[in-house]
Formats: C-alpha cells, structure tokens, sequence
C-alpha cells in the first residue's frame, strides 16, 4: 500500500519549483478554485523502494526507486519511468505533475505519474538492468496495473525494460489473469504487444508540432537549420523527420559532447554512428567538436532540447539565436529564461503538447491491449497527427484569446478539463 502522505509545496529550486511556478500561473489567470488549486499542487501517492539485487560479480547492490503519482481525475496514472543518477523524490515529483497536464492537455483519459531508479544505466551489464528492472518491478507490486498506473519508457529507458517489467508483472498474476495484463506497460517491443509507430512517436509529434507553427506562421521548413541537444528516442526522431522535410542538422549535444557543422549533418548516418560508437556522436565524421557551454548559442533557427530537465537557464537564454523552441524534453526550460525568451520574442512550443506524441501513442498502445487489435502503422501516424492538431490548434487559440503565451494557454485548458471534472462530480461546486 503507498503512503497517503501528501508532499508539502516545492520548496527546492530545481524542476519541482519550476512546474510549480507554470501551475500557479495559469491556476491565478483562470482564478483555479481554490479547493481543487489545493489538490492539484500536491501528488496524491508517492512510493520509495530499496532493493536488492545481485551483480554479475556476485556483490549485491541495494537501489533506490520511485513512484509518484500526482493526480487520477480524469483516470489511470500514466508517465515514464528513468533510470538516471539525477532522479530523486523531487524530480519525480515534478515529472508526474508535468504528466498530469499533458495527459488533460491532449484529452486522454489518464492522469500523471512518474517514476525512475536513481542509478548510471552505463555501469551495469544488460543481465544486470534485467535483474535490476525485475527487482523493481516486484518492489512496486500492485502499485501499478493496467487500470491503475501504467509506466512507460523515458530517459535510459526502452522497449526491452518495458518487456521485462510486463514479464514480471504477469508471473505474479494467476495464469487465467495474464493475457489481462498486457496494458500494465506502453512502449513495449512489437512482439511482446507493442504498437505500431510509438518508437517514433514522441520525435514525429515535436516534428508535427514544429510543422503546424511553421504553417501558422506561412514558414516553410525547408533548409532551415536546427539543433538538438539529445540524440536518444526523441531527438533522433525527432531530427530525422525534419531532415526529411529539408531542414538541416547543424550542431548535436548528447551527454558525450556537442558536435556541429553549419553544411549539415547527416541524420542517418550519425545514428548509425552512434550505435556503432557507444552511443556517443563526439567523432562523426565532417564535424568539429564544440564545448558544450556554446552549443544554445549556436547560429540556428530551431532548438530542440531533448536530454534533460532546466538545461535553458538565465545565463544561456540571452545567447539563443533560434527563433523557435521546440521542447521534446520535460521541462528543459526554467521559468525565469523563459521569460528572457518570451521577451526577445522567441517562440516556445511548450513540452506538454510539444512531446505529447508519445503519450498519446502509448494511449493507442493500451487500446489496441485493452481491446485485442492490432492497427497498422499508417492508421497509428494518422490518428496521431489529428490528435495533436488538434492540441495545437486549442492551444493557439488560447495564447491568442488570452493573449498569454503558449505554455500558459497550454496550462490554462489542462487545468481547465481537471477543474471541470471536479466540479461535474460535485466534489467541489
Ligand atoms: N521517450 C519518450 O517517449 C518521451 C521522452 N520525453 C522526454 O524527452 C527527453 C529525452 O528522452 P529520451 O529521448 O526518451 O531519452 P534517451 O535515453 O533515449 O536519450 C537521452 C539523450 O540525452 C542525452 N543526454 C543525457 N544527459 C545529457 C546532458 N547532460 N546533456 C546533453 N545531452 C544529454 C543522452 O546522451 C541521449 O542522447 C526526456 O526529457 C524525456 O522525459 C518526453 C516524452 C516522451
Ligand atoms: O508514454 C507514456 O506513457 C509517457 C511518456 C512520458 O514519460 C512522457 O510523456 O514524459
């Protein structure tokens, strides 16, 4: 059973503060009743795990684990779950409230969780992450469930983590219960019942999300140039579908280094590269190494953070060229260098509807579970792009109606679906 305790208000700076500062913003503009403004700034169930698992070497290793779920108006807890040295109770926190407004955001009948292992992914054998995953999975118990909380992949994360977790979860179910289990996780590898496009789905919606900003303001995407701080799941897809559209690579980060060249880099190629090369881009060919300091301030026209959380600060906002931020990561951007941004007019399209792609995909993953099909690729891209049209569309809307900026027209309808949900259940009239 999870502790009831409720988390007490952000006091850290750190991501939590920052959540908290776009929630009490938008909560003040649309005057957030103030019963409802109490629920939705504390989580509602928070679980810590310590557990034991045995190394390669024979050593057993104690890890820590989290589980935050922040809120479940609108229906199951559903988020990632990281596997980073960074993540913390905090930090968990802060990622299941942001899960919270994404799911509302894009009409999904979930609410927010998030979750994680405090732990460097790239100092255990992959027998040990199994081991590792397994652990964890059985440490959570029935804390999550299909109908309940259902994980997802995130930073350091990926299909097969999430196949070993549903494995784990269903030996602990009555044989005649398993097959009912399936939807416990998204994002799982096609043959274990995943779906059809949520590899790409994340990436494909910054693209489209890019798309329909550049469509509203009568931009073409061809031959301008972008930078992507990530090259994992979100922003090699997220690269590739923008160079196929005739924009061009001109810098990468990862967590290697930072790479550029102002001819383009050939998006392919470098993730050939990189799995070739442990991951890292430092060394592609045609490309100089840069620090890693300069690479916001490179001569650009599109950033894509797609690594980690406050990665925009005070002190590189000023530097940025780029006229449009693109957020794939959650929460790459601090509140005061948003306002920095804002002010010189650069565009943010802001993490809850920019890589809600992914959610929304692994929305269709849990139907497709829940009710045996199977849908095919094309049929998963369309019913993504709709979706997330639709998202955008609402959320311009707002920025113009309102006339605030798009994080907060983002905000204001996610907390504006929470808020009605209360108040039609008659909790808080
Ligand atoms: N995977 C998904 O479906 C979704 C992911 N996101 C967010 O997108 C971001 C990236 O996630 P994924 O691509 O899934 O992770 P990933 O694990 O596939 O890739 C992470 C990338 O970030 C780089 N990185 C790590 N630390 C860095 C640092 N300090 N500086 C620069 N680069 C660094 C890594 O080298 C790697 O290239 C995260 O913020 C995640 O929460 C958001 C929505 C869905
Ligand atoms: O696919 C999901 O359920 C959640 C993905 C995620 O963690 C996110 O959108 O940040």
């Amino acid at each position: 059973m999870i502790a009831k305790e409720k988390v007490v208000k952000a006091t850290k700076q750190g991501m939590l503060d920052n959540v908290m500062r776009q929630f009490n913003n938008a909560a003040d503009i649309i005057d957030l009743n103030s019963n409802i403004r109490k629920i939705l700034e504390i989580t509602n169930n928070e679980l810590v795990v310590h557990f034991p698992v045995k190394m390669d070497n024979g050593e057993v290793k104690v890890f820590t684990g989290y589980r935050v779920q922040h809120n479940n108006a609108l229906g199951p807890y559903k988020g990632g779950l990281r596997y980073h040295p960074t993540v913390d109770i905090d930090a968990a926190r802060a990622l299941a409230m942001w899960m919270t407004w994404k799911t509302s955001l894009a009409g999904l009948p979930y609410g927010g969780a998030k979750g994680g292992i405090q732990l460097d992914p790239s100092k255990y054998s992959s027998s040990e992450l199994e081991r590792i995953t397994r652990r964890f999975t059985y440490a959570l118990g029935d804390n999550i469930g299909p109908e309940l909380d259902i994980p997802a992949p995130d930073v350091n994360t990926n299909p097969q983590t999430m196949a070993w977790i549903l494995d784990t979860y269903m030996s602990t179910k009555a044989p005649a219960e398993r097959s009912k289990n399936m939807h416990v996780v998204t994002g799982k590898p096609l043959g274990a019942g995943g779906s059809e496009g949520r590899d790409r789905a994340t990436g494909y919606g910054v693209f489209l999300n890019i798309k329909f900003w550049a469509s509203d303001k009568k931009i073409t995407l061809k031959d301008k140039r972008f930078i992507v701080q990530g090259f994992g799941n979100v922003g090699y897809w997220t690269a590739h579908f923008l160079e196929k559209e005739g924009a061009k690579l001109v810098a990468v980060q990862d967590q290697f280094g930072c790479i550029s060249n102002e001819n383009g880099i050939a998006v392919e190629q470098l993730f050939d590269y990189t799995k070739a090369n442990n991951g890292s881009i430092l060394g592609f060919t045609n490309t100089t190494p840069i620090a890693s300091k300069d690479f916001f301030s490179i001569d650009c026209d599109i950033c894509i953070p797609a690594a980690l959380g406050n990665q925009i600060t005070e002190e590189n906002a000023p530097l940025i060229k780029a006229y449009l931020i693109a957020e794939g990561a959650n929460g790459p951007t601090d509140v005061n260098a948003e306002k920095i941004l804002l002010k010189k007019g650069t565009d943010i399209i802001p993490d809850i509807l920019c890589n809600s792609g992914g959610v929304i995909c692994s929305y269709f993953e849990w139907l497709q579970n829940r009710n045996g099909e199977i849908w095919q690729l094309n049929e998963v891209l369309e019913k993504l792009e709709k979706k997330l049209e639709e998202s955008f569309r609402k959320v311009i809307e707002t920025s113009r109606k309102k006339d605030v900026d798009m994080r907060t027209a983002a905000f204001i309808i996610a907390i504006e679906r929470l808020e009605l949900a209360y108040v039609q259940r008659g909790i808080f009239p």
